[in-house]
């Protein structure tokens, strides 16, 4: 068996992302220039005549805004997929925080842990937070008790991988066309268990917003190399 492509692209920029706010679960739009980096997403794909008839992407405006304008750019006429285990991880209390005050208040050093160490997590959401996910009806139809109130990379992996093998593999292997328009964390976590990465490469992996990556993926379900687009 020949490997598959499959192409992944985090969202644009969202307004959070301008802020420099930790945003996880929270729901913010994109900007204008996060709407030009997605529509310029699109013409590079288009530029390799690439076309999408399975569109995966969570239930967060940023990715879906995103997934769209590819989708419309490209005339793919699909529904977008779309499941809360694409979600960003979930920030725990630090969503709506600056990034910046944050590494004033408690240090530089335990913010980057927060962030990328792939185990460390902040403190959770509480669960009668007005913020918590189980009080958004765009959770409805999800197991109260799947619901996180805060995530660490680790935790984000095994919902992401989960989806990935149930969903968006089988799809591959049916020879579908796929993108997936996801989060930073949520791509971090998916391409480290495909490209086989050590925790350290994980640790000191970024993901760009709006750029697109080309993944091949060969007869294990596993990536054989990648590339931005
Ligand atoms: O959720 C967020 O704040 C960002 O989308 C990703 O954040 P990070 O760069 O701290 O992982």
């Amino acid at each position: 068996m020949t490997d598959q492509k499959v192409i992944m692209i985090r969202h644009a920029q969202s307004e959070w992302n301008a802020k420099g706010l930790f945003t996880g679960w929270a729901d913010p739009v994109l900007t204008p220039l996060g709407r030009k980096e997605a529509a310029e997403a699109a013409s590079n794909l288009a530029k390799l005549g690439l076309k999408f008839d399975r569109i995966y992407t969570s239930v967060l405006q940023r990715a879906t805004e995103t997934a769209s304008i590819i989708a419309k750019s490209l005339n793919c006429q699909v529904p977008l997929t779309k499941s809360w285990q694409l979600n960003e991880r979930h920030y725990g209390v630090l969503q709506g925080k600056s990034k910046e005050a944050l590494a004033k208040q408690v240090g530089a050093e335990q913010v980057w842990r927060w962030r990328r160490g792939f185990e460390d997590m902040p403190p959770p959401m509480p669960l009668a937070s007005p913020m918590h996910a189980r009080f958004d009806t765009k959770y409805d139809g999800v197991e109260p008790t799947s619901l996180p109130s805060v995530e660490s990379l680790k935790h984000t992996q095994i919902r992401a991988v989960n989806y990935w093998q149930k969903e968006v593999l089988p799809s591959i292997r049916n020879n579908s066309s796929v993108l997936v328009a996801a989060h930073g964390n949520t791509l971090r976590a998916l391409i480290m268990y495909l490209a086989n990465m050590s925790v350290q490469e994980v640790e000191g992996f970024e993901i760009p917003t709006g750029i697109p990556i080309e993944l091949n993926i060969n007869k294990h379900g596993r990536c054989s190399s990648w590339r931005y687009i």
